[in-house]
């Protein structure tokens, strides 16, 4: 695998058991255990980190039927980097006694529905036990009774194991990681001012800074691989195609085009070994340099100071986002345009549950059926019935949200390790690398160009930070439209036509802001949207309520969504209890 950050956290595995000796014990070890390896082979077959390696379970050594037991886990748990922890039993246990006390470990207790034994007696009696120790817990609960020799695991409960260890593997992963703040604030966009305490307090990240002088000391010294470089440019200059300059009689002359692209291919080495660090660097004499910044998460300034004489980080942060480049594919990195740090984290929320290459985009235009009518005479029907959302912006958003892998038959975004070379090839055709608009970047540059593939199912997020209530989370699911290429054409010329599409149709539920598509225009937090593959709205929940991040807005089936069974103790009203909720646990790491 190609992945770029190491030691990734596991799941830890409890089988509590009654601790009676003499009988009961005995003749529960087998099903218990039995439980714990089920769930093993579940995890391990299904889920994968974002770097592409399956997630590894650790099982206790023993059923923990007290408290020195429980306490023998918790040592080998904090010995191999377990960052996550599931009990599962199907009796009695003594709740307290058993239960995992570790404050920072996102928690489930599965309880097996089976009445020879009562499972579910002691998975209240825990989650009781949790509620009233401060330590959330989410509850397990198959809605069928099983048989006592039953084995199996059904699918709803199947269905929340892999919610629970999805979200609480990417709390794991980030912990101790951190985000790179190339630059400063760009164009006083308030997501870029990088907050470390909400890194740290939320999500236990870091938070480093660098000038952007940076850049011009690696570029004019060339600290940078030069045999990947040279790799880098040749792929580069054959696989991007040029699309229009809208610069018309003060376009750059082919000299200078010629340089804004060595420039540009620079930048992504070099903002790449800046996230992640380079052993090639140390062969060279850069040892420093050769360590990077242990980021998991990035964003560059660029307008205005760098933009204003260099070439724009657009190509930068399209490349290092997708989930392939001149070494073919491999894990995509977060990089955020302007430095929304806070569309970052949405991006980097969205590609630790889905292992996916992530798009960035400014939430540009609603455009009303009337309105696209009004300038277009087209129609728009089923799922844009109610209008559309114009996603674009310049940098930022990863060739794989042109739409042109195929996943069922349909327009998708795959893991970096299903991506084949005819996805990458068309990814490419279906993209051109527009010269930048003079007007906003005085430097010049190489925008992305494409329209995604309509049909798509996504989730847009946006994570805003407000004053008085901390961190909040937005939340729509939808899906991505095409429209027919003349009527996309007259809308993008109104915009900036040399940025990447992506037309959104939310879902709308008839509730709140997901009466109308305006309303979720209006109702959206900032000038960015984080979009993934997939309707993730409910594993995005399930990761909001363990970092104790309330969900604002959301569209996602009540069915669906997965809380710590704390929530319930908040009242009826699951909004405002997401609110009291978090509000009374506090930020993870405090
Ligand atoms: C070129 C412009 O400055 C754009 O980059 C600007 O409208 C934004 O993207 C704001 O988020
Ligand atoms: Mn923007």
């Amino acid at each position: 695998m190609n992945g770029v950050f190491k030691n990734l956290p596991k799941l830890g595995i409890r089988p509590a058991i009654d601790g009676r000796r003499n009988g009961v014990r005995e003749s529960l070890e087998d099903q218990t255990m039995g439980m714990a390896k089920a769930v093993a082979e579940l995890i391990s077959s299904t889920l994968r980190h974002a770097t592409g390696e399956p997630v590894e379970c650790v099982i206790a050594d023993t059923t923990i039927g007290g408290v020195a037991e429980a306490a023998a886990c918790a040592e080998k748990f904090a010995r191999e980097n377990v960052g996550v922890s599931l009990t599962v039993t199907p009796c009695w246990c003594y709740g307290s006694e058993t239960m995992d006390m570790d404050p920072l470990m996102p928690k489930a207790v599965w309880g097996f529905n089976g009445t020879e034994r009562p499972g579910a007696v002691y998975l209240a009696a825990v989650l009781a036990a949790h509620n009233q120790k401060g330590l959330p817990a989410f509850g397990i609960y198959g809605s069928e009774v099983q048989d006592g020799s039953d084995r199996t695991i059904p699918d709803d409960v199947r269905d929340k194991i892999l919610r629970f260890v999805r979200a609480g593997i990417a709390v794991a992963t980030m912990r101790g990681r951190s985000y790179l703040s190339m630059g400063a604030v760009s164009m006083g966009i308030a997501g870029s001012i990088v907050d470390a305490d909400f890194f740290q307090r939320y999500l236990g990240m870091r938070t480093e800074y660098i000038d952007m002088s940076e850049f011009q000391r690696r570029l004019q010294l060339s600290i940078y691989d030069p045999v990947e470089y040279e790799k880098a440019l040749a792929w580069t200059l054959a696989n991007c195609k040029e699309g229009f300059d809208p610069n018309g009689d003060k376009s750059s002359d082919p000299a200078r085009k010629r340089w804004e692209w060595e420039t540009s291919v620079k930048m992504c080495l070099i903002a790449r070994d800046l996230m992640v660090g380079n052993p090639r660097l140390a062969e060279l004499g850069y040892i420093e340099e050769s360590c990077g910044h242990h980021a998991i998460a990035a964003g560059f300034q660029g307008q205005r100071q760098w933009t204003d004489f260099m070439p724009n980080g657009d190509f930068m942060e399209t490349m290092l986002n997708t989930s392939f480049d001149w070494n073919g594919p491999r894990q995509p990195l977060i990089l955020a345009t302007e430095n929304d740090c806070l569309n970052g984290v949405g991006m980097l929320f969205g590609n630790l549950l889905t292992a996916r290459a992530q798009i960035f985009s400014d939430v540009r235009t609603y455009w009303s059926p009337d309105a696209i009518k009004r300038v277009s005479g087209h129609v728009v029907e089923g799922a844009a019935a109610g209008g559309l959302i114009h996603l674009i912006n310049s940098g930022a958003t990863c060739l794989d949200g042109a739409g042109e892998m195929t996943i069922d038959n349909k327009p998708g975004i795959k893991p970096f390790w299903e991506v084949t070379e005819d996805d990458q090839r068309r990814s490419l055709e279906a993209t051109r690398f527009c010269q930048a608009d003079h007007g906003y970047f005085r430097g010049g540059g190489w925008s992305t160009d494409f329209m995604t593939r309509g049909g798509m199912p996504v989730t847009m997020t946006r994570l805003s930070l407000v004053a008085g209530v901390g961190p909040v989370l937005q939340i729509a699911e939808g899906e991505t439209v095409a429209l027919p290429e003349r009527v996309h054409d007259i809308l993008d010329q109104r915009t900036s036509p040399t940025w990447p599409t992506t037309w959104f149709a939310p879902r709308l539920t008839g509730e709140g802001p997901f009466k109308s598509v305006y309303k979720v225009m209006a109702a959206w937090g900032a000038n960015h949207g984080a979009i993934s593959y997939g309707h993730i709205g409910a594993d995005l929940m399930a990761l909001a309520a363990m970092l104790r991040i309330p969900v604002a807005m959301h569209n996602v089936e009540d069915e669906a969504i997965f809380r710590p069974s704390a929530w319930a103790m908040f009242g009826m009203d699951p909004e405002g209890a997401d609110f009291r909720a978090c509000q009374t646990f506090g930020p993870l790491y405090g």
